[in-house]
């Protein structure tokens, strides 16, 4: 069962891992009201996309930003509190206890809601390994997810994999944000532990990333739409 509040619409967030404003505000345009929410990452965040986050915000679209902060206690709230004013609904942090303990703290009193990112989908068994972790992807994925909970954060990034298995640990108090979604058929690219959309809302995720799908089809709005099909059918 998925949570009423989310809009259907809402459940797609659109990575804009793109090099400018310019080429963002283009796809934007193109992809109008197919698309509500938007992931503002690495590449946009240092080209310019913080102002764009703002404005997105203020047009009423949502955004997400995502720059995944780790660093010391003290460093990670201020950083999350200069985000808190730009307007976001999510910002990512890894799912480290200082890092998610300080995050959740600035966040207080603003709209913005932390995502932990538990193990990146572009990893799996092998790469935690090469990592220093002792532990596999789903053991480590479920660990933070029980130390995110307890700390009071607002929602886990994992693979749509794990989801079926976060649900049962978290419930519905946290939100579920999978990347990693490839309608069938697509190019994985980087990526390792992949889930179509429909399986992923299946799964119990409440909102899935999709970035290279969508940003290099010869047709975005398109493609934005067939996934938005699939998220309608999934959920009825
Ligand atoms: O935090 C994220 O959004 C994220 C976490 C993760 O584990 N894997 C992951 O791919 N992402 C982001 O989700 C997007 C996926 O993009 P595509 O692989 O192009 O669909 C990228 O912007 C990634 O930075």
């Amino acid at each position: 069962m998925q949570p009423a509040s989310i809009a259907p619409k809402d459940r797609l967030i659109v990575a804009l891992d793109l090099p400018g404003v310019t080429e963002a505000e283009a796809l934007i345009a193109r992809l109008g009201d197919s698309v509500s929410f938007y992931k503002i990452g690495y590449q946009l965040a240092y080209a310019g996309g913080l102002p764009l986050a703002q404005q997105l915000a203020k047009s009423g679209k949502k955004v997400f930003i995502d720059l995944k902060l780790h660093d010391i206690g003290n460093t990670v709230a201020r950083g999350v509190e200069s985000v808190a004013k730009l307007g976001a609904t999510f910002l990512t942090v890894h799912a480290y206890p200082q890092t998610m303990k300080a995050a959740v703290e600035a966040r207080q009193g603003s709209s913005l809601k932390i995502l932990a990112v538990t193990v990146l989908t572009s990893y799996d068994d092998g790469d935690l390994y090469a990592a220093g972790y002792r532990l596999n992807v789903s053991d480590l994925v479920e660990a933070r997810a029980q130390q995110a909970q307890v700390l009071g954060v607002d929602g886990l990034v994992s693979s749509a994999e794990e989801a079926a298995a976060l649900r049962r640990i978290v419930g519905h108090q946290m939100r579920l944000v999978t990347p990693g979604i490839r309608p069938a058929g697509a190019a994985t690219g980087d990526q390792k532990r992949i889930m179509t959309p429909t399986r992923a809302i299946a799964a119990g995720a409440d909102y899935l990333v999709v970035g290279r799908p969508i940003t290099e089809a010869a047709d975005p709005r398109l493609a934005a739409d067939a996934i938005q099909s699939e998220i309608k059918q999934a959920i009825t």
